[in-house]
């Protein structure tokens, strides 16, 4: 997993550094790091370093100073930079001076309109992570004039640093570089957009950090996680998933989510509503029958897709959640608990719940989102004593005893009717498999996601296609697994041996392995995304860590 830290635990943690290493170490390693990915950016994407314009908007704060840094270190490699000081006054002393020092020009008020619209490149140093609200005029009257690629120093300027929200103007980089750890800006709602790819430069924050706020799950650990059958395994071992959805008016509904479990495990599938004909038409390796109580015994149920919130939707949440068993609850079900709390009373105690709202199911559950997507989701968690998957673009799922996780959607192609209905029976069949209901909540999301990339491949896609990229989904993420795992063998066998051979052929098989796993999954999930605005300007593939100098 990788972590994500807030400004406060990140401020906290640069106390501790600060105070141990020489006054300016930590802004000159982070300046560094900045400097590095604006070379590399331009050299790839513009054919040389030496010459381009280079325009660096600087802030009345350290962040500024970081960008002033990062110019003084571009001037060394020959590069054309000109700082737009927006608070003149205030500009990092030190930085500044360094600038002028390696024959930077600097421009303010009106000169700066003409700097931005001529550059190659430019760095946003506006403000990081004291940003408060939106972009000021002045500010935001500069960046509207930005036509090139920007390299956001630590957050685009604009972003919230703590929920990611922008509620105004705000910087749209092609990078963003920050320091010590990602911060939630760069991962929830809008900012996720805005942030582009993130780079973290080591400036030395590691040892200080400690648990993170929220975390990232990987592909290796969802491939790894994922339940497959073993020798001893038969249809019922592996679980059996319920799904308690469709009705006539929407039997699409029903065969989406119990196909998504058809292809998430090997465990058996009951089907149970008015949708039956259909499902069995489509998934014939299911067992159907009429209704809830008929079902015979699952280790899950899914309830809610297309289900209807008449006397049938009622009766079937009232069943399932007195099942004793998981109970992931979706779409109707959720309205139905929304207009009717008391519903919540059939649960058995102690059951997992997982509640995936989007946002206006969540706000006739629990109240209006807001700004704050995390904070909404953890409320509306230990609420419900539930795990809540708060849908969005980057995703957040909240467990009840304080664990949040959050998935970035690579792209928006999972944004298609029919979606939701397949990321339930993902769900459903993860806890019918016996998983930890947050790690199936955001293991489900992460292979849907990709299955939405590999389908779309750039063009638009309905949930049917959605569905049927599923097991190339996951078979990408247990390759990716089986690859780290590979590497880990590796690194150890290099290890133990103590001989300079045995150490090398370890450290070479690690790096064919890795390689191995990044072009399996580039060929999936990058070629899907390199489409994007900013292709042109992405950066070359790597593990996104700059060392600083
Ligand atoms: N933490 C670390 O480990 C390290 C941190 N480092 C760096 O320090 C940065 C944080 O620096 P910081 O605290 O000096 O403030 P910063 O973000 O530059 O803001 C400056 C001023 O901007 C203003 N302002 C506020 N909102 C605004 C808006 N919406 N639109 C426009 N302006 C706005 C507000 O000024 P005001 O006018 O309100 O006085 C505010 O005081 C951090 O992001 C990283 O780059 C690295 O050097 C090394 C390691
Ligand atoms: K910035």
């Amino acid at each position: 997993m990788q972590g994500v830290w807030t400004v406060d635990h990140v401020r906290s943690a640069e106390e501790r550094v600060m105070a141990v290493v020489p006054a300016g170490t930590l802004m000159r390693r982070a300046a560094f790091g900045v400097a590095t990915e604006v070379a590399g950016l331009l050299a790839r994407h513009t054919g040389g370093v030496a010459g381009r314009r280079v325009a660096l908007l600087v802030g009345a704060g350290n962040n500024g100073g970081d960008a002033l840094w990062a110019g003084a270190f571009l001037r060394r490699r020959g590069v054309a930079v000109t700082a737009v000081l927006l608070a003149p006054n205030r500009a990092h002393p030190a930085g500044l001076a360094a600038l002028r020092r390696a024959g930077g020009r600097t421009v303010t008020g009106a000169a700066a309109g003409a700097v931005v619209a001529a550059a190659d490149l430019v760095v946003d140093g506006i403000v990081g992570l004291s940003a408060r609200g939106p972009l000021r005029p002045d500010a935001a009257a500069l960046v509207d004039r930005i036509t090139a690629p920007v390299v956001a120093v630590d957050l685009p300027s604009g972003v919230d640093p703590d929920t990611g929200a922008v509620t105004g103007p705000a910087v749209r980089a092609a990078v963003t570089v920050t320091f010590g750890c990602r911060k939630p800006g760069h991962v929830l709602a809008a900012g996720a957009t805005c942030s582009g790819v993130v780079r973290v430069v080591d400036i030395g924050l590691g040892p200080e950090l400690g648990e993170p706020d929220l975390v990232l799950l990987e592909p290796a650990e969802v491939g790894a996680a994922w339940p497959v059958p073993g020798p001893d395994d038969d249809k019922y071992t592996q679980g059996v998933t319920g799904i308690a959805a469709g009705s006539a008016a929407f039997p699409g509904a029903a065969v989406l989510a119990t196909g998504a479990a058809v292809h998430a495990t090997s465990g058996m599938v009951r089907y149970a509503g008015q949708a039956a004909d259909a499902v069995r038409a489509r998934w014939p390796e299911t067992v159907t029958t009429g209704a809830v109580a008929d079902a015979g015994r699952v280790q899950a149920w899914v309830v809610g897709p297309g289900l209807g919130t008449g006397k049938a939707g009622t009766e079937a949440l009232t069943h399932v959640l007195g099942a004793g068993v998981p109970v992931c609850v979706d779409a109707d079900a959720i309205t139905l608990l929304a207009t009717n709390p008391g519903l919540w009373d059939a649960r058995e105690p102690d059951t997992p719940v997982v509640l995936t709202p989007h946002d206006r199911e969540f706000a006739r559950l629990a109240g209006e989102v807001g700004p704050d997507r995390v904070a909404a989701a953890t409320r509306a968690a230990s609420q419900f004593d539930a795990v809540v998957l708060l849908k969005g673009h980057s995703t957040v799922v909240a467990a009840p005893d304080g664990r949040v996780l959050v998935d970035r959607a690579g792209s928006a192609w999972p944004a298609t009717a029919g979606s939701g209905d397949v990321l339930t029976g993902l769900i459903g069949s993860l806890l019918a498999a016996g998983m930890d209901p947050w790690l199936a909540a955001g293991s489900a999301c992460l292979v849907h996601g990709l299955a939405a990339e590999l389908a779309a491949r750039n063009a638009p896609i309905g949930a049917s296609a959605l569905l049927d990229a599923v097991p190339d989904a996951i078979r990408a993420v247990r390759a990716a697994a089986g690859a780290s795992m590979a590497a880990g063998a590796s690194m150890a066998a290099g290890a133990s041996t103590a001989a300079g051979v045995g150490a090398a052929a370890g450290a070479s098989m690690a790096a064919g392995a890795s390689t191995a796993a990044g072009v399996s999954m580039a060929a999936g999930v990058g070629a899907a995304a390199g489409a994007g605005a900013v292709a042109r300007w992405t950066p070359a593939a790597g593990d996104g860590s700059v060392s600083a100098g």
